[in-house]
C-alpha cells in the first residue's frame, strides 16, 4: 500500500497555490488521478517519485517511508526506483526500441513480454524518430516496467492511443502490475483518457 500526505506550495501562474494530497493506493490496483490543467498532478507524481521535495508530510510504500519532514527522511530517486513514464516520453534518440528495453533489464523473456504486450516486436530495431506517437508512448510505458517496478508513475500515459489499443493495454497492465504486487499510479486532465481504470481514485484540486 502506498500512503500520502503530504503538502508543496506551488509557483502558480499568479502567486502561490497549495497543493495537499492525503491518500492511500491498495497494492496490485492502478488508481486514477485526475485534476484541472495545473493543479500540480505532474508535481504530484514527482514526489511521489523524489524529483521534487514537498514541503511536508510523509509518503510510506509497502511500510518503507519514502519521505517524512518530521523525522528528516528522504529517500533518493534511485533509492525509489519506480517506473515513471514521462509526459513527453522522455525516449533516448539514438536508442532502437529493444536497445531501451536492454537499458533497463538484461531479462530477455520480459523484455519479449513487453514488446508483445506493448505490439512493438515487430519494431525492435527502430529508433523513436520511425515509430508513430502511439508506439513512442507505448515504448515509454514497456521501459518503465522494465525494471519490475513496485510503484508505476505514468503522467497521461494514454493519451496517443486508439480506444482500442488502450483498452487491451489497460487489461495486460492490470495482470502485470497484479503478478509483480505492485501499484500504478495515471494521471491525467482528461478523466476518459483513463476510461477502464478502476483501481483508486483522487480527484486533485
Ligand atoms: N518544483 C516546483 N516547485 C513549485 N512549483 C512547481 C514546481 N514544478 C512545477 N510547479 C508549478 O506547479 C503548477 C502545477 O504544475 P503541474 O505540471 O504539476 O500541473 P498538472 O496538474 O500536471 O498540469 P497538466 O494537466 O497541464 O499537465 C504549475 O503552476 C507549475 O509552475
Amino acid at each position: 500500500m502506498i500512503s500520502i500526505d503530504i503538502e508543496k506550495k506551488l509557483k502558480a501562474y499568479k502567486g502561490v497555490q497549495v497543493l495537499r494530497v492525503k491518500k492511500e493506493f491498495a497494492t496490485g490496483g492502478i488508481a486514477r488521478i485526475t485534476g484541472p490543467s495545473g493543479v500540480g498532478k505532474t508535481t504530484l507524481l514527482k514526489m511521489i517519485a523524489g524529483l521534487i521535495t514537498p514541503d511536508a508530510g510523509r509518503i510510506v510504500v509497502d511500510d518503507i517511508t519514502w519521505f517524512d519532514s518530521a523525522q528528516n527522511i528522504s529517500l533518493s530517486p534511485q533509492q525509489r526506483m519506480p517506473g515513471f513514464v514521462f509526459q513527453d516520453y522522455a525516449l533516448f534518440p539514438n536508442m532502437t526500441v529493444q536497445q531501451h528495453l536492454e537499458y533497463a533489464t538484461k531479462d530477455t523473456a520480459w523484455i519479449n513480454r513487453l514488446l508483445n504486450i506493448g505490439k512493438l516486436e515487430t519494431f525492435t530495431t527502430h529508433k523513436p524518430e520511425h515509430l508513430s506517437g502511439g508506439q513512442q508512448q507505448r515504448l515509454a510505458i514497456l521501459r518503465a516496467l522494465a525494471i519490475k517496478p513496485k510503484l508505476l508513475l505514468m503522467d497521461e500515459p494514454f493519451s496517443a492511443l486508439d480506444v482500442k489499443m488502450k483498452g487491451e493495454l489497460i487489461s495486460d497492465l492490470q495482470s502485470l502490475i497484479k503478478e509483480l504486487k505492485a501499484t500504478a499510479l495515471t494521471v491525467s486532465h482528461n478523466p476518459q483518457e483513463l476510461d477502464g481504470v478502476s483501481g483508486d481514485e483522487l480527484e486533485v484540486g
